[in-house]
């Protein structure tokens, strides 16, 4: 049996890490997917093997399955229907199985995260079956736009599907969205291992994740720790067309919102006043994309306003400690074209965006991406409204067989 589960990544319009302390942030998914394939049995070669292949890092490792019982059945006692958090301790002892056969991950904390994440939701929603599980991104990696919410929520959905969980028909051979209860279920365990690689997540960019959708989400981060937030849904009344630039500066995000938190512990008080601020900001924006427009003078308007709130975001974020050189300069080239710009996801590098008016001309939008271009980064226009996550039994072999 085959089972492939995809989910998309996501932009931040504005309110990253103001989120993890309780404000409103706005997001929207994006139309580029992580794939996740599992089959069962794994190949006739390895027959009592767990295969786990990334291919976006080029990375194929396996473990016996009864090495994984061994090491694994006393500390794991989670059932599919009920997510739960890997302990510290837990994370250590699979950090160990990981490390102990993979020497080559012990440079590279941050796969070994997603190894880890990986063998957490594995054993607590499949157990010890033999399989081989492979992992394809159209998102790039560590860069703002959610790869590790979308790594989380397709491999919960791959998971649960091959788990007989979410209850879908196996003899079906499209994509599967899902239902309410089976996406709060894929979204809880996603959150899951998004906490092993983000340390501290507000939930959002799994959420986005999970549920896809047209519109764009409110969501107010939970400052109950370890929780999700909650969250509204808004219709943009407004076209809303983005550029995203990637300054290709590598970034971790656990270490990010790390950073921002010891900056709030050395400066509570004004440390409150800036996430405040941003909260201010997340609402504004979500009522003037909602408001109705009656013409173009309008849409002009509520532009202006975006433009000027994204900018106020980007001061906020920088005052953070989140900016970066490379993020300065694709807000200065793009500011020489009149446009606006501010980070997205958790800073330090990664992805930029950019409002593009509606009334922009194309030579326009061909010159500033030129220009970003030659400071050796790559932008692209988003299609903003990914689906969420959905899930298929077998047939996407041009996504696996690269
Ligand atoms: N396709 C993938 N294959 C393997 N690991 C992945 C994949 N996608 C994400 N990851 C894991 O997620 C990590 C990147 O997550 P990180 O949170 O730092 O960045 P991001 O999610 O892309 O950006 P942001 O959190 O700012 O939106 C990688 O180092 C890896 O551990
Ligand atoms: C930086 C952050 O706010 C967004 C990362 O995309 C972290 C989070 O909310 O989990
Ligand atoms: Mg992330």
């Amino acid at each position: 049996m085959e089972v492939v589960s995809r989910a998309p990544g996501k932009i931040i319009l504005s309110g990253e890490h103001a989120v993890v302390h309780g404000s409103a942030a706005v997001a929207a998914a994006i139309d580029l997917y992580t794939y996740v394939s599992l089959t069962f049995p794994p190949p006739p070669h390895s027959p009592d093997t767990l295969i786990l292949h990334l291919k976006d890092i080029e990375l194929e490792i396996s473990w016996p399955v009864n090495r994984l019982k061994e090491a694994l059945s006393s500390m794991v006692n989670a059932t599919a229907s009920s997510p739960t958090s890997c302990s510290a301790e837990t994370i250590k002892i699979i950090t160990t199985l990981v490390l102990e056969e993979h020497t080559i991950l012990e440079s590279k904390t941050e796969i070994a995260a997603a190894v880890v994440v990986f063998l957490w939701l594995y054993t607590s929603i499949q157990g010890n079956k033999p399989a081989r599980v492979v992992v394809s991104s159209e998102l790039p990696l560590g860069s703002g736009l959610g790869s590790s919410a979308a790594y989380c929520v397709s491999m919960s959905g791959a998971l649960l599907a091959s788990s007989g969980s979410l209850h879908l028909d196996f003899n079906s051979e499209d994509w599967l969205s899902l239902g309410e209860k089976q996406q709060k279920l894929a979204n809880e365990w996603a959150f899951e291992g998004e906490k092993i690689i983000h340390g501290n997540p507000s939930g959002i960019d799994n959420t986005v994740s999970t549920l896809g959708m047209s519109c764009f989400i409110v969501y107010t981060g939970n400052l109950i720790k370890l929780q999700l937030g909650a969250m509204t849904c808004i219709k943009p009344n407004m076209p809303l067309k983005m550029l995203i630039t990637n300054t290709k500066v590598g970034r971790d995000t656990k270490a990010l919102i790390a950073r921002v938190s010891e900056r709030r512990n050395r400066h509570p008080d004004t440390m409150k006043s800036v996430f405040a601020a941003v909260d201010y900001i997340s609402n504004e924006l979500a009522s003037t994309i909602q408001s109705s427009s009656s013409n173009d003078l309008a849409v002009v308007e509520k532009e202006k306003k975006v433009e000027e709130l994204m900018e106020m975001n980007q001061g906020l974020l920088q005052c953070m400690g989140v900016s970066h050189a490379s993020i300065e300069t694709v807000i200065s080239t793009t500011h020489k074209y009149k446009l606006s710009s501010k980070l997205t996801g958790a800073g330090g590098g990664g992805c930029v965006i950019t409002l593009l008016p509606a009334l922009l001309s194309a030579s326009v939008v061909d010159a500033v991406t030129a220009e970003l271009e030659q400071c050796g980064f790559q932008s692209y226009i988003a299609g903003i409204g990914g689906k969420g996550l959905e899930i298929r039994f077998g047939g996407v072999h041009d996504i696996f067989s690269i």
